[in-house]
């Protein structure tokens, strides 16, 4: 992680978290050293339990420093929506198997009225960030991102889950992790998610995890040079 800021800085700061090493290593690559200053960035593990208990911890103990926290990494794309290498931004963020199955489908935890799965990215700075990615050339899907913790492996369940939330455009399984630490904080938090895979029958060997940190990279050389 680089430096954490202590002070009252009115300057603009963002926590990135990142499920693996490999992801925060490519978001590192893309932000120059100069503007590593306004951006700390964090692997927090893999899945929604994982990285809500290291991002709600950090953010306790750095009250009053982050403007914004992002969810980033690499994730699948639903066919149609996003290829391999294309980049989406979340508008909604939503928690697709919270709830419960039943003989009749599956009910989620708003179904249920245990509270609410989704949570909204903040617009303002998600036009921020689709600017910044504009004026580098890089194209972007605004669409809502699932957050899942079990990885979609079949066409069945790609079906479910479209259905579930229709649009979706990609799935991850920390998103709604990072903006439920993020909302439990006061925090905008918003989602990025490069894509290495298509989301269906699973297929480890055609996983181009390579294009799709590499389009995470790019993706925050964009940010790096964000107004404070
Ligand atoms: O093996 C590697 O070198 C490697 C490098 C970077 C990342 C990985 C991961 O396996 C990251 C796991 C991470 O990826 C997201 N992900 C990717 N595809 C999907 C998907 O189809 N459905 C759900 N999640 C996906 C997820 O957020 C994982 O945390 C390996």
């Amino acid at each position: 992680m680089s430096q954490l800021l202590t002070s009252d800085s009115m300057e603009t700061r963002i926590l990135v978290v990142t499920a693996v090493e490999a992801e925060r290593e490519a978001v590192l690559r893309g932000l120059s050293a100069a503007s590593t200053a306004r951006f700390d960035v964090i692997a927090g593990g893999v899945g929604p339990a994982a990285v809500a208990a290291r991002t709600a911890t950090l953010l306790a103990s750095s009250k009053g420093t982050y403007n914004l926290v992002v969810s980033a990494g690499i994730g699948g794309g639903f066919p149609g929506r996003a290829g391999i290498g294309e980049l989406v931004l979340a508008d909604v963020m939503v928690s697709a198997d919270l709830g419960a199955e039943t003989p009749d489908g599956f009910l989620s935890v708003d179904e249920l009225g245990f509270g609410s799965s989704r949570i909204s990215s903040d617009m303002e700075w998600n036009q921020r960030l689709l600017a910044q990615l504009s004026n580098a050339a890089l194209t972007c899907t605004l669409a809502p991102i699932l957050t899942v913790s079990s990885a979609t492996g079949t066409a069945a369940t790609a079906k479910l889950r479209e259905r579930l939330v229709p649009g979706a455009a990609a799935e991850g399984m920390e998103g709604f992790g990072v903006a439920i630490a993020a909302a439990q904080h006061g925090l905008a938090a918003t989602e990025l998610r490069a894509i290495s895979n298509a989301v269906g029958p699973r297929d480890r060997s055609a996983w181009r995890i390579g294009e799709a940190l590499k389009a995470l990279e790019n993706a925050f050389g964009a940010f790096a040079s964000i107004t404070p």
